[in-house]
Parts: structure tokens; C-alpha cells; sequence
């Protein structure tokens, strides 16, 4: 497959999208199947390379896997290779990807051991793993951390449940201390648990296949351990990342949009987020209708002062859309500060927006200004890098945006969480090609 795509921008799109199963909920649920001996089969599972590699990685550790249809799998973790889990391959496949994290829960509650090399993902400023370890030290694992080959090493003959407070509310960490205490003796509190819609998802599908996990969607978990998993069914929930991302793109090239079956009610405050910068969206059903809009104002705080849209952990504004509220921004009328929070290197790609004719601001890693064109003078089309997931995709918005054509390189970045995505906005009468 070609790293680079060619747009000619500038053109107004119509029609219906729908949007994938959510990546990162795919990447926790995948890894949750090795709890079990039994089938679990699992629907709606978006075809993007990180979510690919993961299943991959689960055949190679043994996992029976077969594919009913597109999205739809089943998977058998009655005999493991824990060969291949110390092998040199896999430290090399689950380097690729930062859900690989999430096996290590599984592993420990399991298998009694657990390995890991540091994972990979976006590169979006540090990213430290301590919640996950001081988890599953509290849970009376064993940790050990072999720096020279940046490998994580956790044993644990019986893990006991106790009262976990976390130092910060880790998206990834809780789902792993969840699969490690789902399996423990005696009861686990994790509290100021991480609690976005894919935790709700993985907690959900853990009590169907035996579990007891209360506190579903609030920061306080309460885990009665069990000592059996079987299997069950699970369907992905629409990614509320990909949504955002359609309701900005509607917006930016003033188009006339349908997301599709959205599920409204775990969207949080997305949609009233993009109606803050003035974009019209209107429920339909479980679909976000966005009408063709000429124009649309950003709103101040109620005593008139500039709006700010910033990230914080579930139910805050995740911080996987802040790229796109930046890049809506851009030809929104008024302005509005940007200000991300949790990593810091996420930011830097407002350079390419500047190019382009955006104003903008870099006040810090975290924080930038934008001031809005209103659509008076359109972005300029040009060439530019993907340089993570999601400014890739607010990236790709802007080039569809601009006048003229872009280039954008390295669209591994892209492919890695959106399911083919040029074949979906060609779909809606985008000009954009693979070469
Ligand atoms: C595979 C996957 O699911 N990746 C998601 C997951 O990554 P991941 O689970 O790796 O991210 P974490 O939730 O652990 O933390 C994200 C960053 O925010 C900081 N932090 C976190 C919580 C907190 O209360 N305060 C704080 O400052 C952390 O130090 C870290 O720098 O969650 C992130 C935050 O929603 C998303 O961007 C990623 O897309
Ligand atoms: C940062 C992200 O992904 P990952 O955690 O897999 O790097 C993301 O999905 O926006």
C-alpha cells in the first residue's frame, strides 16, 4: 500500500458516512479474549493496521482465530505459546503499537507471568506505563524492568485484591488493572479509574463472560474476583473519534454530512463541543445530521472572554479530537484557545496549518491560539508529513479544505486508525488518491 495521498481540495462533499468500530476500544477488547479458554467473538472490529497487528499478534501467541465477515471474528485462547511471548519476534511486533500494553493484564491474571517490550504508538511526548505497574505491584505481582532491552517483566503466583488509587486516570492502565483483578481473589477498589466508553465496553463484556465489576462509567471500580472467564459476544461501539473528526470535516468544507448510527448517548461532550465553535449539528435519530453551513462563530464564556477547549480524562473532552477542534478553527469566525493538556508534543503540526494560511499562535507546547478566517481566504493547498494519527487526519481535513492540491506523506500514521478512509470520503466526493 502507497504512503502518500494526493488531494485536490476546496470541493463541497455530500452524503452519508459511517464510522468504524473505535480503535482504542478494539485494541482493550482484543487483548481481553486471552482471559478465557472459551470462544468469544467480536463484532464490528475496525480494519486499520494497529487493531491488524494486534490480531496478529494473537495468532502468533496461539489464538485460534476465524473470520466469519469483514469485522467479524472469534477467537480461542485454549492453548497459548508463551515461546513466541519471550521471543525476539515479539518483542519486535509489540514494539509496533501501544495497545500491545493491554496483553500484560491478561498474562499476569492468567498465566501468572506476563512480558512486554515498550510499546509503541503515536509519539506525542512522554508517555509513561507507572499506573499500569503500580497496579499490578498492588495486586502482589512481581515487577522488574530490564533496562538494556527495554523489556517489563511480571510474575505473580496469585494476585489479591486490594484498594488501588491511581496516580492518574490512564486510559490503557485501567483496562489492564481491570483484566488483571477481574481474575484475583478476594475484591479490588480502583479508584480514579479512567471511565471513557471503551473501559464501559471492556467492563461490560467482562461481567457477560462471568465477572463482577460494579461502578461501570464512574471513577470507582469495584472488582469482586472470580476464577473462571467463559466466552461471550461483543460488539464494537462506533468510534467517537472518527465522528468528531466527520462533524469537523463537514464544517470545514462546507458540506452537507449524515454520520451514521452514532450512538448519541456515549458521545459525551463532543457534539456541544463543535456547537461551541458555532457548527450546527442536529440529532436525527442515532445519526448527527450537519446541513451545508456558509459560516460559523465561535462562541465566548458566558462573561465574554475567549472560549477554550481543552482535554481531561472521560467525561472531558478526549484529547484524540483537539487536532480537529484546531483545524475546524481555523476558518471558523472568532477565536479560541487550544489547550492540551496531557501530552505535549501534539501540538507542533500547526507549522503546516501556517503554511497553509492559518492563523495561528504556538504559545507553548501545550497551548495554541487560533483566530479564525471565517472563510474569507481558504487554506492553500501543499505538501506535508503525517506526523501522528490524529493531526494526520486534521491534516488531511484542512488539504480537502484547501485551494488547490496537497500531498501528505507518511499516511501509515492515518491508516493506523482510520479504515479506509480514502475510499469512504472518495465515497462522499472527495478528490483524493493513493499514490
Ligand atoms: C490505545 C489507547 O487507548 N490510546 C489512548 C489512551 O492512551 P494511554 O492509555 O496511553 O494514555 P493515558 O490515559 O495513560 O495518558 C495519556 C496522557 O495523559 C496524561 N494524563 C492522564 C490522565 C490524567 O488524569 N492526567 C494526565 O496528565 C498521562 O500522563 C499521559 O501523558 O488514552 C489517551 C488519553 O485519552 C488517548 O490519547 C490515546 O488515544
Ligand atoms: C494516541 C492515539 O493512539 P495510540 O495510543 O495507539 O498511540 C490515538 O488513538 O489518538
Amino acid at each position: 500500500m502507497s504512503g502518500t495521498f494526493q488531494i485536490r481540495g476546496g470541493k463541497q462533499l455530500q452524503g452519508e458516512i459511517t464510522p468504524q468500530g473505535a480503535k482504542n476500544e478494539a485494541l482493550q477488547i482484543l487483548c481481553a479474549i486471552l482471559l478465557t479458554e472459551e470462544e468469544v467473538r467480536v463484532k464490528n472490529i475496525p480494519d486499520i493496521h494497529d487493531v491488524n497487528r494486534l490480531i496478529e499478534i494473537l495468532a502468533d501467541f496461539g489464538v485460534k482465530i476465524t473470520k466469519h465477515a469483514h469485522g467479524d471474528y472469534s477467537f480461542k485462547a485454549d492453548s497459548v505459546n508463551f515461546d513466541y511471548i519471550k521471543s525476539a519476534e515479539f518483542k519486535k511486533d509489540g514494539a509496533k503499537l501501544r495497545g500491545s500494553i493491554m496483553l500484560l493484564g491478561p498474562m499476569l491474571a492468567r498465566f501468572g507471568e506476563g512480558y512486554m517490550p515498550t510499546p509503541g504508538g503515536d509519539k506525542i511526548g512522554r508517555r509513561r506505563l507507572d499506573t499500569h505497574f503500580q497496579g499490578f505491584v498492588e495486586l502482589g505481582a512481581e515487577f522488574r524492568y530490564d533496562e538494556e532491552e527495554a523489556w517489563y517483566c511480571l510474575k505473580a503466583k496469585q494476585l489479591t485484591g486490594k484498594f488501588i488509587l491511581l496516580e492518574e486516570a490512564s486510559v490503557t492502565g485501567t483496562a489492564n488493572i481491570i483484566m488483571a483483578a477481574v481474575l484475583a481473589k478476594g475484591e479490588t477498589r480502583i479508584y480514579n479509574a479512567a471511565c471513557e466508553p471503551y473501559l464501559q465496553q471492556l467492563c461490560n463484556m467482562l461481567n457477560r463472560m462471568g465477572a463482577k465489576i460494579s461502578g461501570i462509567g464512574s471513577n470507582l471500580l469495584t472488582i469482586e474476583g472470580v476464577n473462571y472467564l467463559g466466552g461471550t459476544e461483543h460488539t464494537m461501539l462506533p468510534d467517537m473519534v472518527e465522528i468528531g473528526s466527520w462533524i469537523g470535516l463537514a464544517a470545514m468544507t462546507k458540506s452537507e454530512i449524515t454520520i451514521k448510527n452514532v450512538e448519541w448517548d456515549h458521545l459525551g461532550v463532543i457534539p456541544n463541543t463543535f456547537r461551541k465553535l458555532g457548527i450546527q449539528l442536529d440529532r436525527s435519530g442515532e445519526d448527527i445530521y450537519i446541513p451545508a453551513q456558509e459560516q460559523y462563530k465561535i462562541q465566548k464564556f458566558i462573561d465574554g472572554s475567549i472560549l477554550t477547549v481543552s482535554d481531561a480524562p472521560w467525561p472531558g473532552f478526549t484529547p484524540d479530537l483537539l487536532s480537529i477542534v484546531l483545524v475546524v478553527a481555523t476558518q471558523a469566525h472568532g477565536t479560541v484557545l487550544v489547550h492540551q493538556k496531557m501530552f505535549e508534543s501534539r501540538l507542533f503540526f500547526v507549522d503546516k496549518l501556517i503554511d497553509m494560511g492559518a492563523q495561528i499562535i504556538l504559545c507553548d507546547p501545550h497551548r495554541a491560539t487560533v483566530v479564525g478566517l471565517n472563510h474569507e481566504s481558504p487554506l492553500r493547498g501543499t505538501s506535508m508529513v503525517s506526523p501522528d494519527i490524529r493531526a494526520g487526519n486534521a491534516l488531511l481535513i484542512a488539504a480537502l479544505s484547501a485551494t488547490g492540491q496537497s500531498i501528505i506523506q507518511n499516511i501509515e500514521q492515518i491508516d493506523r486508525g482510520y479504515e479506509n478512509i480514502d475510499g469512504r470520503l472518495r465515497a462522499i466526493g472527495a478528490d483524493i488518491i493513493r499514490i
